[in-house]
């Protein structure tokens, strides 16, 4: 029988009462796209109206929606919330990012505390803003994470593909870089392996019969549609081939990448931007060679190319992306010349 049905076929609150307390944690998301016209009124990430500051009512808003959920919402339990924390950002094209992270020990969880705060932070942002203009979307109201209790959650990106770039000369290293062997294998197989164990399906990028008579021949491989382009021709093609997919994608020469590498992109996944991607911690520019893409980046590599920005680096910086900073300092260092090689193969031995 399902516990929300009760033996007359009504409705009933699941009957809690002989279950056991247990630490648990619930975080949702929404967005608001505000329009242009609201611009003037941000000040840093703060949006200051005649009604007052709109971020930081929304967040008592939101906290004090968490606590009345059960009023709200039939069948929720009365939950004693342990912690209640929201976090707003507001990008530049005005896009208003709520994430709301409710704690609680107890013998049920908190998703239904998350979302409702997160809701009411929106609908109290879009209360303070209707006056300036009503042309506002809430959207995508949705439980990022739970954990605690039986069943845990996490959002993960769906499709995703992976694909490791080896369509380079390497001529500063006068030898194919994807052929070289950090750990026991090609370095291109390597991380070609690596990203499978979280890839539907993952391919080599290359140009025609780049790897015939090697051992990298017998994996699958995107051919790359436009020539002289380097590492954007390769990720356009993949972009192209599967629009509707997720990437996970990588350079062949990325010596020290690990599990924990893609661990770190994955799990700051935000489908709402175009790229997760690691921050150079020496220049602060984005890694667009190590990243997490979402669907978003095809239109974004695609008005590159029709203006003739070639450098990967360039359509990250004019694109929104998540950041993150590597473990090490030296995690995404690439290998490109005999020297370098060298050092890295006494380091590791
Ligand atoms: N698919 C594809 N990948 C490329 C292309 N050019 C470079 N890459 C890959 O992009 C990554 C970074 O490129 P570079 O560091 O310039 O590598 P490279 O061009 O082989 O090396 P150099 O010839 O020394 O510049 C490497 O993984 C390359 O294999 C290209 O035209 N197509
Ligand atoms: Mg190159």
């Amino acid at each position: 029988m399902l516990s929300h049905i009760d033996i007359n076929n009504q409705p009933t609150m699941v009957d809690i009462s002989e279950k056991l307390d247990s630490q648990r944690r619930a975080v949702a998301q929404t967005l608001i796209q505000l329009p242009p016209s609201l611009k003037p009124y941000l000040h840093g990430e703060e949006l200051i109206l005649k009604k007052g500051p709109v971020i930081q009512t929304a967040i008592i808003a939101g906290t004090m929606a968490v606590k009345k959920t059960s009023d709200l919402i039939p069948f929720c339990h009365q939950i004693p919330i342990e912690s209640c924390k929201f976090e707003i950002e507001i990008d530049p094209t005005l896009m208003v990012i709520i994430t709301c992270e409710v704690k609680t020990h107890y013998k049920t969880g908190v998703e239904m505390e998350a979302l409702c705060g997160a809701s009411v932070a929106a609908l109290t942002i879009y209360d303070m803003c209707k006056a300036v203009s009503p042309q506002i979307t809430i959207s995508q109201t949705k439980l990022l994470t739970k954990t605690g209790g039986k069943s845990t959650f996490k959002r993960v990106p769906q499709p995703l593909y992976g694909l490791v770039l080896t369509g380079g000369k390497s001529k500063r290293m006068q030898q194919d870089k994807a052929l070289l062997k950090y750990h026991d294998q090609p370095h291109a197989k390597y991380i070609y392996n690596l990203l499978n164990n979280y890839c539907e399906q993952v391919y080599l990028s290359a140009r025609k019969g780049q790897w015939q008579h090697t051992e990298l021949a017998a994996l699958p491989t995107l051919i790359d549609h436009y020539d002289d382009m380097g590492p954007l021709g390769g990720i356009l093609t993949a972009l192209e081939t599967h629009p509707d997919a997720n990437w996970l994608i990588m350079a062949c020469d990325l010596a020290y990448v690990n599990t924990g590498t893609i661990e770190k992109l994955m799990e700051n996944y935000h489908d709402h931007v175009v790229a997760t991607c690691y921050q150079n911690p020496e220049h602060g520019f984005p890694e667009p060679l190590c990243a997490l893409y979402t669907p978003q980046a095809l239109q974004q590599f695609q008005r590159a190319k029709t203006a003739k920005i070639y450098c990967p680096v360039k359509v990250l910086q004019m694109s929104d992306c998540y950041f993150i900073t590597p473990g090490l300092a030296q995690e995404l260092d690439n290998i490109n010349t005999p020297d370098e090689y060298q050092r890295v193969r006494h380091a590791h031995n």
